[in-house]
């Protein structure tokens, strides 16, 4: 659109949306979200139909070094959980009529083979970042270019990100440090659980492997250094889904982080995100500052897999039934101001 045509679909939108049958700015936020989907799709009706909950599972080779309350096998036995429907993220996806893909992106023990879940497995889990990168810059280009293919697959409106990946709170705590400089020990916390003792060993592993690298790194080389391969997948699938014109659900702290590499490799997919749910992980404060982004709910959740995405999603759904549907002062024969 050049300039004239933009200010001109920005005023018939605003006017569209000050018609409806309610005092102006009314449906506050819910406004401003069906402003960014009419954007998006650069129509004044808006579509918003299906949309797919993909979760990306990865393991962490940083998990052996003692950073989570869990093993690391409750990836893979989560994994196998998703695809039998007993997932918080599976229910909330049925609950809400979102579409569920679980992609294995890198769990350890080799490919799943079964119905429900598919493979598509850049390494046996990640290297430990503590010791040396947690991937080659071509398993990270690889990632990103399968989660590409994965976000712009279907007919989808919209494209709600999950994770799993016992260890990602870590990853995600480092990408944050690293890309927003706020002090890694604000931004490290509990992730599934950590007691106080934990919490201490988890701050001092981080701080010893962010020491092996130095100066400030580009997006993609924090990426390659302390990334995951389904925070990379995801990152993609972001990337892919924003170009395709999609809605971008952005979940709690892991897919944040996601975003965020999203929005600095190109900025203009920062467009596409709904940022849905404040996570309770402190990381999650920064990584939302850094993208100027103020997420829908509240819920005091900590979870990931995309269970805020999941909640989330019937709040586009309303914005832009809002503005497809909801009657104009006219249409109803309601008097305007006085
Ligand atoms: C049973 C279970 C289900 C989960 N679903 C998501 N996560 C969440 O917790 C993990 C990250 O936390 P940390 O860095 O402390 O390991 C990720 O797998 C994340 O998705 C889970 C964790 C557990 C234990
Ligand atoms: O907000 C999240 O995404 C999150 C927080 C803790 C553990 N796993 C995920």
């Amino acid at each position: 659109m050049d300039n004239q045509t933009q200010t001109d679909f920005e005023a018939a939108l605003q006017r569209k949306i000050d018609l409806k049958t309610k005092p102006q700015g009314a449906l506050g936020r819910i406004e401003t979200l069906a402003v960014q989907v009419a954007r998006l799709q650069r129509t004044l009706t808006p579509r918003m139909g299906r949309a797919q909950l993909a979760i990306f599972a990865g393991d962490h080779g940083i998990a052996a070094d003692g950073v989570s309350a869990y093993p690391a096998e409750v990836t893979r036995q989560m994994v196998l959980n998703f695809a039998g429907g007993g997932a918080a993220a599976n229910v909330f996806a049925a609950v809400n009529g979102l579409d569920l893909r679980v992609v294995n992106a890198g769990v350890k023990g080799g490919p799943f083979d079964m119905a429900g879940i598919y493979d598509a497995p850049i390494g046996p889990g990640t290297a430990s970042f503590l010791r040396g990168p947690a991937m080659t810059s071509d398993q990270c280009r690889d990632a990103l270019e399968t989660g590409r293919r994965i976000g712009a697959e279907g007919a989808y409106d919209a494209m709600a990100c999950g994770e799993m990946g016992i260890g990602n709170t870590s990853s995600a705590s480092v990408l944050t440090h690293l890309l927003t400089g706020v002090e890694l020990d604000v931004v490290v916390g509990r992730g599934t659980g950590l007691d106080d003792d934990g919490l201490a060993r988890k701050r001092s592993v981080l701080g010893r492997a962010v020491a092996r690298v130095t100066g400030p790194l580009a997006p993609l080389q924090a990426l390659t250094e302390f990334g995951g391969f389904e925070i990379a997948m995801m990152t993609g699938a972001m990337l892919g889904a924003a170009q395709a014109r999609r809605v971008v659900l952005v979940d709690g702290f892991i897919a944040t982080a996601a975003a965020l590499l999203a929005a600095r490799i190109e900025p203009g997919s920062r467009g596409a995100m709904v940022f849905c749910h404040r996570s309770a992980e402190p990381g999650h404060a920064a990584l939302l500052a850094a993208l100027q982004a103020d997420p829908l709910l509240a819920l005091d959740m900590r979870l990931g897999e995309g269970t805020g995405a999941a909640l989330a999603w019937p709040l586009v759904r309303a914005a832009v039934a809002m503005l497809n549907d909801m009657a104009s002062f006219e249409d109803a024969g309601v008097s305007g101001p006085a």
